[in-house]
């Protein structure tokens, strides 16, 4: 095992607006090691979710390199990063095939990047699997299984989506404003399923939040961006000591 997971090594990101260039991001560096939990805060604008476009190849570099489990991704299209990377998203209707039940869901997140087939007997063969994993949400998923996904509510789909994400082990999680469309309650049910999972299956993420608080009780690292840069980086000793006071002076 290497000792970096995700390298982004000289970053920029440019957009044309009109006739002019606009820089997104700036030579961004950034080393994460493995297992390492990173919290992603920054204004809007910063360059929180261009950093992850750009980390997914949904966005173009300008220039740079970034590697990931020791391959150089930087060339590859979306569909085969996606292979090794997994992104949950503030809307929970994005995880998930809307008609499609909750284990077929499954079935085919567990078969992200192998061939696909979703014949009943497939289904059948991993219900009682996909029940103990429904379960640890604490919320009914388990109880739904059958339930196109469009019925569930916004807590169980956004779980859902999560449990997706990680069930082939992802080399990188990516959590984009996850809980943003979630009630407090709804939002730190998710938070602690999160943690569980990136626990203890030791996954390399990183989270962007506007939570400040969920910014200093989760991860063990923090990274603020501003205007397209990294603008601190704190290591899990520094950002134990941060106070959401500190936190609320890069947004002032
Ligand atoms: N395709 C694009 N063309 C032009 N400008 C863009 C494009 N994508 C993003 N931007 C601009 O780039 C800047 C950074 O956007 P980005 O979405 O990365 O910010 P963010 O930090 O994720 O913000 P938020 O907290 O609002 O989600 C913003 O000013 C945004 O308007």
């Amino acid at each position: 095992m290497t000792d970096v997971q995700l390298q982004v090594e000289n970053v920029a990101v440019n957009v044309a607006v009109g006739d002019t260039a606009r820089a997104l991001l700036k030579n961004i560096n950034l080393s994460v090691k493995p297992g390492e939990f990173v919290t992603v805060l920054g204004a809007n604008g910063a360059g929180k979710s261009t950093l992850f476009n750009a980390i997914t190849g949904d966005v173009p570099v300008a220039g740079g390199r970034i590697t990931l489990a020791g391959h150089d991704i930087t060339d590859e299209q979306p569909e085969r990063r996606a292979r090794l990377i997994a992104r949950v998203f503030q809307d929970p209707k994005m995880g998930t095939a809307p008609r499609m039940t909750v284990a077929e869901n499954l079935l085919l997140a567990s078969r992200r990047g192998k061939r696909l087939s979703l014949g009943s007997r497939q289904l059948n063969a991993r219900l009682a699997e996909f029940k103990t994993l429904a379960a640890q949400t604490g919320n009914g998923l388990d109880q739904a299984l059958n339930k196109p996904t469009e019925e569930l509510s916004g807590g169980q789909r956004q779980a859902l989506s999560l449990l997706m994400a990680t069930m082939t082990q992802p080399e990188l999680l990516l959590l984009d404003e996850h809980t943003a469309a979630l009630d407090p309650h709804t939002s730190k049910a998710i938070m602690t399923l999160t943690q569980a999972i990136v626990s203890r299956e030791n996954l390399t993420c990183l989270m962007i939040t506007h939570q400040l608080e969920d910014a200093l009780a989760y991860g063990n690292r923090m990274i603020v961006l501003k205007d397209g840069q990294i603008a601190f980086d704190y290591d899990a000793e520094a950002k134990a000591k941060l106070t959401r006071a500190d936190l609320l002076e890069y947004f002032g």
